[in-house]
């Protein structure tokens, strides 16, 4: 874990984890060049989807020169380097699908990723700080922050849909800032006992959250199930807990025996970690794990902010302390946007794999293994786990049960006003119509 400095009689904030108040978690405009130096792994990681279509990636990796890493200096070019790196890993091992992978990565490319990785302290392996964080740029630099005006640095095979699934991901990484930059004002009100500035601050965060559901909505227009199930999915995921690769893989230079490592998931996203934290959910023994582990592949400053939230005094304990209606109704908004989070995620998650890998057993059952169906080209041994090597549907579930068991109880008088307060908005139709009505239905 590194080392924050921090003067500890200062007011806690998110500028020491290199978190933004404009861009939270994402690397505010990442480069996108190397040095030319490195142009040999830039002319392969650009080309990765062709390469791949070919079945000449492995080819083209292998004849690499091997480089040497002491000229990437800044972070930004470290973090170009990681992901250049990692897109070409992820497709030299997935190439041929999941019947020929790979035993070895060969040195040339393992030892300077093994070097960048442990200079960022992140692992040899495409993370979501990598696709998601450090891996857009904006068409017109003068533009919007949006869906239209982003596209990726690198991408991988399935077309426009992976730009859309990353991009969707930024997006609501990027939507989840104000409830992110909420979290020092929560902290320090606690500290200083402000139960006003603690409500206003989780009536800010209860929003913010919400926006976050709003946006997850993006991958519906913008990524075509199939093609997430079928042909994505399988560059994203890893070598732990992975029947394709049960030995994991071996990293020729670094180490002499394989290594294991998680696929990418947005399980790694620092968002919904701080926001757990913070909230004091607490998760059941097994996904409580699988979660702890995912921390190990965030910047270790973000692993750091989550650690450090949770040592904070906590705001459950303020919160009922206080004993106060208004107090208590923003932290239990809180919780409830957080679980109906995790309950959109699970349909948006029960749409992009369950129902593509239910169709997918069907036509296997019915003798139709055409290569036409896209979700036949999907890897079976993936069907019931997530990229991050999770067996997900019950995973998923129970993690979205430890955040409804989060809730504070609200008196039955607190819901009664709520809702009378809000068939009032209904009534003169005020602009807040409609928060306030989220709010309600939320408390019920
Ligand atoms: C098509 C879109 C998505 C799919 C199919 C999907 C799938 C999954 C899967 C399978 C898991 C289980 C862990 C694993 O093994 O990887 C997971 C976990 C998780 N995903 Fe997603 N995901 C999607 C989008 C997102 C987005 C945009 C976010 C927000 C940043 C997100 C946040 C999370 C979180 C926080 C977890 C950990 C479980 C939790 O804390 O509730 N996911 N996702």
């Amino acid at each position: 874990m590194v080392t924050i400095s921090k003067d500890p009689q200062m007011p806690f904030s998110l500028e020491p984890y290199y978190v933004s108040d404009e861009f939270g978690f994402i690397l505010p405009s990442p480069l996108a060049d190397l040095p030319p130096y490195y142009q040999p792994w830039m002319d392969i990681a650009r080309n990765v989807p062709d390469l791949i279509c070919s079945h000449t990636l492995r080819s083209h990796i292998l004849k690499m020169p091997l480089l040497n890493t002491h000229s990437l200096k800044s972070h930004k070019e470290l973090r170009l380097a990681h992901l250049t790196l990692s897109v070409m890993t992820m497709g030299y091992v997935w190439q041929e699908g999941q019947n020929e992978t790979v035993k070895m990565l060969p040195r040339n490319l393992a030892i300077p990723y093994w070097e960048v990785s442990q200079c960022l302290g992140l692992p040899p392996i495409l993370t979501h700080a990598d696709a998601v964080l450090a891996n857009w740029k904006k068409r017109d630099p003068q533009g919007p922050f949006d869906m239209e005006n982003l596209e990726l640095l690198f991408t991988l095979p399935g077309g426009d849909s992976v730009r859309g699934f990353f991009m969707a991901t930024l997006l609501v990484e990027l939507a989840a800032v104000p409830a992110i930059r909420t979290i020092p004002l929560v902290i320090n009100g606690v500290q200083s006992g402000d139960a006003e500035t603690v409500t206003r601050a989780l009536e800010e965060m209860s929003q913010g959250i919400q926006d976050m559901t709003d946006t997850l909505k993006l991958m519906h227009a913008n990524v075509e199930p199939e093609v997430f199930y079928g042909i994505m999915r399988i560059y994203l995921s890893g070598w732990k807990d992975n029947l394709c690769m049960p030995a994991g893989l071996m990293y020729e230079g670094v180490h002499a025996e394989p290594m294991e490592f998680s696929g990418a998931s947005a399980a790694q996203s620092s968002l919904i970690h701080c926001l757990d934290e913070l909230l004091g959910i607490k998760h059941e023994a097994k996904s409580g794990a699988f979660l702890t582990r995912m921390r190990n592949y965030m910047p270790p400053a973000h692993k750091s902010l989550i650690q450090d939230i949770s040592l904070q005094p906590s705001l459950r304990g303020f919160v009922q302390k206080q004993d106060s209606e208004t107090l208590t109704a923003a932290f239990q908004l809180c919780v409830t946007k957080l679980l109906a989070f995790r309950s959109y995620h699970i349909n948006v998650v029960s749409r992009f794999i369950t129902l593509p890998a239910a169709r997918a057993r069907k036509l296997r059952n019915q003798g139709n293994h055409s290569q036409k169906e896209t979700v036949n080209r999907a890897p079976t041994a993936l069907e019931e786990t997530g990229t991050g090597g999770s067996g997900i549907m019950s995973f998923l579930k129970t993690v979205r049960d430890s955040t409804r068991d989060g809730s504070l109880p609200l008196d039955n008088r607190v819901i009664q006003k709520r809702l009378n307060g809000a068939q009032l908005q209904k009534t003169q139709h005020t602009p807040k119509q409609t928060h306030l009505q989220t709010n309600t239905e939320a408390l019920l």
